[in-house]
């Protein structure tokens, strides 16, 4: 952090993609980090051989990461960033009620929900959310790819808050490695477009099987991606988010600066997981049958990734420590 910043300590909740990038890049630029993991082999694998970073220039980095399981609780720190699925939010619980006030939380979630449900369920204390659009992919427990740059917007919900002095440290750093960083007052209108972009490019990559760059070479995906986006739009416009032509070319800029990332969602269907769609699309189906308005293709692509989800048996176990 910058020398003028407070410490940080910073623990991710979750040794998946996004953790495992956040947390070797904080560590690798000499900042104190470590990860709580789900599975204890995956814990123990990290402490015994260290963690692998691919960087974006192709280097391999090994990282001296500190692990521990869930259910050893969560260690001390003053920056929690929870990195695990939308839907894997409330297994959660118990641990984030423990989070001391004067430690900050930071959620990275895709998708919409969580933030009143975190709201709701945390009442005393603010939480922050993460708008991030850096690119990862594991490919193992201690492994992990840096895909694509991109911009990480952070703020509370609604304009309740400015950015704690942990918040603003976590900022400085990730400023000071190339993250395009900033705090917002409210992350609504952010959080409403990032669910846009995703519930375009996710499924669309998840179904098809390709990564986010191949979207844009082809007419009939981005006809078809286009016809979501207005879809998805209209929604969005109820809930007093009006989106446009500038929003439309931003999704392309998603698509070309992550063009080698496997969605998480594709990720996700590789491995036979339960996908965030109902968390992304399924919110705009929701809100849209609250507002009468009609959203066939989103609503189609939710049951199709349901379906895909639902068949067969994992076609990956390598990547489950
Ligand atoms: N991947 C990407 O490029 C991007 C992802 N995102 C978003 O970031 C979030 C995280 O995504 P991603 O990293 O890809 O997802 P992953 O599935 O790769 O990682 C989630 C991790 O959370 C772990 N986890 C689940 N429950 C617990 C628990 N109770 N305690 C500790 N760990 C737990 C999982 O463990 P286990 O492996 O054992 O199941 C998994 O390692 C998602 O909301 C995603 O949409 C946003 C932008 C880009
Ligand atoms: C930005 C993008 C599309 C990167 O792949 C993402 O958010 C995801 O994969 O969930």
């Amino acid at each position: 952090m910058r020398s003028e910043s407070i410490p940080v300590k910073t623990v991710v909740i979750g040794g998946g993609a996004v953790g495992l990038l956040y947390a070797a890049r904080l560590v690798l630029s000499g900042q104190s980090a470590s990860v709580v993991t789900r599975s204890p082999l995956q814990a123990e694998q990290i402490n015994r051989q260290k963690m692998s970073f691919h960087s974006l220039d192709g280097q391999v980095l090994p990282v001296p990461l500190a692990a521990s399981p869930i259910e050893q609780g969560l260690p001390p720190g003053n920056l929690y960033l929870l990195a695990v699925k939308q839907n894997d939010l409330p297994g959660l619980l118990p641990f984030l009620r423990e989070i001391p006030q004067n430690a900050s939380i930071l959620a990275l979630q895709n998708g919409m929900g969580h933030q009143e449900w975190l709201a709701e369920k945390l009442p005393d204390r603010i939480c922050y959310f993460g708008i991030n659009a850096e690119g990862a992919r594991r490919l193992s427990g201690t492994e992990v790819i840096h895909t694509g740059s991109g911009s990480l917007r952070v703020g509370p919900w609604n304009e309740t808050a400015g950015p704690d002095p942990v918040i603003s440290a976590f900022l400085d750093w990730a400023r000071s490695v190339q993250i395009q960083a900033t705090f917002e007052a409210s992350i609504q209108p952010f959080a409403w477009r990032k669910l846009v972009a995703n519930a375009l490019i996710n499924p669309l990559t998840a179904i098809f099987e390709v990564p986010n760059g191949a979207l844009l070479e082809n007419p009939y995906t981005v006809d078809l991606m286009r016809d979501l986006f207005v879809e998805a739009a209209a929604v969005a416009n109820h809930h007093g988010q009006k989106l446009g032509e500038t929003d439309w070319q931003e999704i392309f800029a998603i698509c070309r600066n992550t063009s080698r990332n496997l969605s998480s969602m594709l990720q996700d269907v590789k491995r036979q997981r339960r996908t965030e769609v109902e968390a992304i699309n399924g919110y705009l189906v929701q809100k849209g049958k609250e507002a009468g308005i009609p959203t066939p293709l989103h609503e189609s692509l939710l049951r199709v990734i349901l379906l895909k989800t639902s068949m067969g048996e994992e076609k990956v176990g390598g990547d489950r420590s």
